[in-house]
């Protein structure tokens, strides 16, 4: 099934003057009744290169089945499509333009100076048109045959790929070397060699890193848009409401008139569109949000009239007396009075919620540009790890939860992940789990193997066989100690490798304190969680680490701070301490003089769930 189709106009004129493009919409009708069920991405663009093929690229990273270009395929110097195009492809598909040319040849002698070009990139099918509409349409006549098979060409191709991709990721044995040495167990070392850092040096590091992320757009619908950060100013382009309109559900009339009786001339409910002008001593029946006619500069709510005549069958009101003198605008809606045109809809740089969502749906607009987060993959490792839907466990086995959980964490947060599976504990497994995560991905999450045991070989790995940079492989805290933070060079681009620990709760607070901060720094959400200062329900334990300690807030109704009660047993392993937390208490290290806070102490808590209570 074609899923989703991107029209993309390549033009200066139509880049600068949006309402001369009319190519571009003939298109994207086309697509609409080939592909009705497809998401339509339009775009209009100038004939610059450089971005020709960065939106190219782009719709092919997304995943689109099919981008259409229209203008630039000519002979005039600023037309650069066709090179963009094939900057892009990785396999070009001449019969389609022949067949093309060959057609509008036929049409005119013209069709001979078109260089229009198509082919593949990825799974999506790219294919030029000409700049006008007569081209367009003419040229989408001869393709639209041929373009479903196409695509879904390109889809059977692509399923082998992703089942060589998936069984590759599914079983890290391979052909894979790696540089780490684990015959010497006695010579491992003794005492970790990375130093401890800070959470505040950790949190810089994670921001200063994630802040360089190259910003990267997306075009989604405006639905899609929930949440993310708008990369362009969207402006009013009519005001809101288009017309006058009723407040209430009453009268039009001309206040000049004053109270009195009216000749009711006409009704005008909501969505009429009323067609001659009120004159003095005339008012119209309107109902709230109705158009005012002409002439009529007010609105008298029915509450302040009286019937004064009707037909005999009481259907028509024939006289009604205004009780009040109204004011001139009383209860009117004047045009542009909720959105002026040209009103800021939604600036560069805010995050999308329901209201702007809605606000551009009332403004016509239908896809929104916004910052896209890194890709990321996940990747667990461990012997001991089976798949969750395995019901036998082996011995000594469990099931690994970490994807899982980290899967939806991510979710709940906003952020897709691609699922790379487990890799098992030995350096050439890894490096083949981690080579397959960084081709799929920006951002990998991995957890286990980060500590001093002999199976934990994250760290050698990429030091040795990732040439990677360890920003920090230890960190003063409690759960997450041997959290690890990495980037390096993979394929000629820097990937970000988030090494977590193995341990459920540790993962989970690493992904939390880390991970989520890190995607959101990359689009430009402030990373650090909202803090606020709660009262213990309880007596706390201090750790030898400042601990992030999981905890629910009970709200007080009486407006008083509110309490968290810590989810039981604390241990790293045990998940149970994490369900049904919405924040995360900063709790101090313990010292000579502090063992433990006492119940009603005021500490930091940061907001990392939902404030939601099961009734
Ligand atoms: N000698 C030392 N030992 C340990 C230290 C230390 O400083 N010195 N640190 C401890 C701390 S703190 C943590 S946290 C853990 C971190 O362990 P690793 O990251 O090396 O993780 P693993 O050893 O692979 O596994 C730890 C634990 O977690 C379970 N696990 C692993 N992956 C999963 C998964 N995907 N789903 C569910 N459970 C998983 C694994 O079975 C282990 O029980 O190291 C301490 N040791
Ligand atoms: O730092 Mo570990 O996560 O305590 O168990
Ligand atoms: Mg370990």
């Amino acid at each position: 099934m074609v899923k989703a189709v991107a029209v993309i106009t390549i033009s200066d004129t139509c880049f600068k003057d949006n309402s001369k493009d009319t190519a571009g919409p003939a298109l994207a009708d086309f697509v609409k009744e080939l592909f009705p069920e497809a998401n339509l991405h339009t775009i209009i663009i100038p004939d610059e290169k450089e971005i020709i093929e960065r939106e190219l690229k782009y719709f092919c990273e997304t995943n689109l089945d099919l981008v259409l270009t229209t203008g630039g395929t000519g002979l005039t110097p600023r037309d650069v499509t066709p090179e963009a195009t094939k900057a892009v492809i990785q396999r070009e598909v001449p019969g389609i333009t022949i067949a093309v040319t060959l057609a509008s040849l036929k049409k005119t002698p013209m069709a001979q100076l078109s260089r229009a070009v198509a082919g593949v990139r990825d799974k999506t099918l790219i294919v030029n048109f000409p700049g006008s509409k007569k081209a367009v349409t003419e040229c989408f006549e001869v393709v639209k045959p041929i373009l479903p098979h196409a695509i879904s060409l390109i889809h059977n191709e692509v399923a082998e790929v992703s089942y060589i991709h998936n069984s590759m990721q599914f079983n890290h044995t391979c052909t894979h070397s790696s540089n780490v040495d684990v015959s010497k167990v006695a010579l491992r070392p003794r005492e970790s060699p990375f130093p401890m850092f800070e959470m505040a040096e950790a949190w810089k590091l994670v921001d200063d890193v994630m802040s360089e992320w190259k910003e990267r757009l997306k075009i989604v619908t405006i639905e899609e848009g929930l949440g993310k950060v708008v990369a362009q100013t969207l402006y009013a382009k009519e005001p809101m409401p288009p017309f006058p309109a009723s407040v209430k559900d009453g009268y039009a009339c001309l206040s000049i008139d004053g109270a009195g009786v009216r000749r009711v001339r006409i009704a005008v409910t909501a969505g009429d569109a009323p067609t001659a002008p009120l004159c003095a001593g005339e008012c119209a029946r309107v109902n709230t949000g109705a158009a005012l006619p002409a002439g009529a500069d007010c609105v008298v709510q029915v509450e302040d009239t009286r019937l004064v005549s009707a037909s005999d069958d009481g259907q028509t009101e024939l006289e009604v007396e205004i009780l009040k003198a109204p004011e001139p605008q009383q209860d009117v809606r004047s045009v542009g009075f909720d959105i002026p045109m040209g009103t800021v809809l939604v600036d560069k740089g805010q995050i999308l919620d329901s209201a702007k969502i809605g606000i551009l749906a009332g403004a016509g607009y239908q896809n929104v540009t916004v910052r896209a987060p890194p890709k990321v993959a996940l990747l667990s490792t461990g012997n001991e790890l089976q798949e969750p839907s395995e019901v036998k466990l082996k011995p000594a086995h469990i099931r690994d939860s970490n994807r899982t959980m980290l899967r939806v964490l991510l979710k709940e947060h906003g952020y897709d992940s691609i699922d790379c599976g487990i890799a098992r504990d030995t350096p050439p497994e890894i490096v083949a789990g981690i080579a397959a995560a960084l081709k799929l991905a920006d951002v990998l999450v991995c957890t286990g193997g980060v500590s001093m045991g002999e199976k934990d070989l994250l760290k050698p790995v990429l030091l040795k066989d990732f040439n990677a940079t360890l920003h920090y492989g230890r960190v003063r805290m409690k759960p997450g100690k041997p959290s690890t933070f990495a980037t390096c060079e993979f394929e000629g681009k820097k990937k970000y490798i988030f090494a977590l620990p193995g341990n459920p709760v540790s993962a989970y607070v690493c992904a939390l304190l880390f991970v989520i901060r890190a995607l959101r720094v990359s689009c430009g959400v402030r990373g650090a969680w909202p803090r606020m200062r709660v009262r213990l329900a309880h007596a706390a334990q201090l750790d030898p680490r400042p601990e992030y300690a999981r905890a629910s807030l009970e709200l007080s109704p009486d407006g008083d701070m509110p309490s968290a009660t810590m989810l039981g047993s604390q241990c790293s392993s045990r998940l149970l301490s994490a369900c049904g937390t919405n924040v995360l208490l900063e709790l101090p290290a313990a010292t000579d003089s502090q063992q433990r806070l006492p119940a009603g102490a005021v500490v930091p808590a940061l907001i990392t769930g939902r404030l939601d209570f099961a009734s």
